[in-house]
């Protein structure tokens, strides 16, 4: 069974909306930046403090790439694992979802969690909006679906997706 990949910006919902899809699905859920934390035994914000965002990045793409090797599992991406020109072709694998939204309701979803290093001592805004102009292409031209997150509860985003994926 074809995996299905989760992707979009910080606060889009990947790790939320990935959980009650898995849950609704029956199949099992891997958030990639949770498992990294597992592994390394700190946070996600800490690997950036001691090894910087390169030292991240690897361990992402090493993760993904043993991710990607397992069959009907929901995979929550962080938000920059669409980057990576080697991880895009490993997502490529499963089918992968884009959760869209706008840059207000990141900001406001992302205020609250310490543990998006990215934000931390920048204005959160002006980074959330150069991080999109990087990426926004990349997550449409990567996805097999585009689902539109923002102001919805999570449970509506996941009916659209099952919907879609039973078409
Ligand atoms: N559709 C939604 N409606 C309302 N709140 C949401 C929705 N999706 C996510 N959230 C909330 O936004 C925050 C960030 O979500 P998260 O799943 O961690 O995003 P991501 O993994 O894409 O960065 C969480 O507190 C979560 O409860
Ligand atoms: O956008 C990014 O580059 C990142 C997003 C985070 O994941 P979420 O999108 O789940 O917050 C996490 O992987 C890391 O802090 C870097
Ligand atoms: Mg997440």
């Amino acid at each position: 069974m074809q995996n299905l990949i989760l992707i979009g910006p910080m606060g889009s919902g990947k790790t939320t909306v990935g959980k009650q899809l898995a849950k609704r699905t029956r199949m099992d859920f891997v958030d990639s930046d949770h498992m990294i934390e597992e592994r390394c035994g700190v946070s996600i914000s800490t690997i950036f403090d001691i090894e910087g965002e390169d030292g991240f990045r690897k361990r992402e793409t090493k993760m993904l790439s043993e991710l990607c090797e397992r069959n009907g599992i929901v995979l929550a991406t962080g938000g920059g694992a669409v980057v990576s020109e080697e991880n895009r072709i490993l997502l490529r694998k499963g089918f992968v979802v884009y959760l869209k939204t706008s840059i207000e309701t990141q900001l406001a979803r992302t205020q609250k969690n310490q543990n998006r290093p990215l934000l931390e001592n920048v204005d959160a805004e002006t980074k959330l909006e150069e991080l999109m102009e990087e990426r926004g292409k990349l997550y449409e031209q990567e996805a097999d679906l585009i689902v539109m997150s923002g102001e919805r509860i999570v449970s509506k985003v996941v009916d659209e997706i099952i919907e879609a994926l039973e078409k």
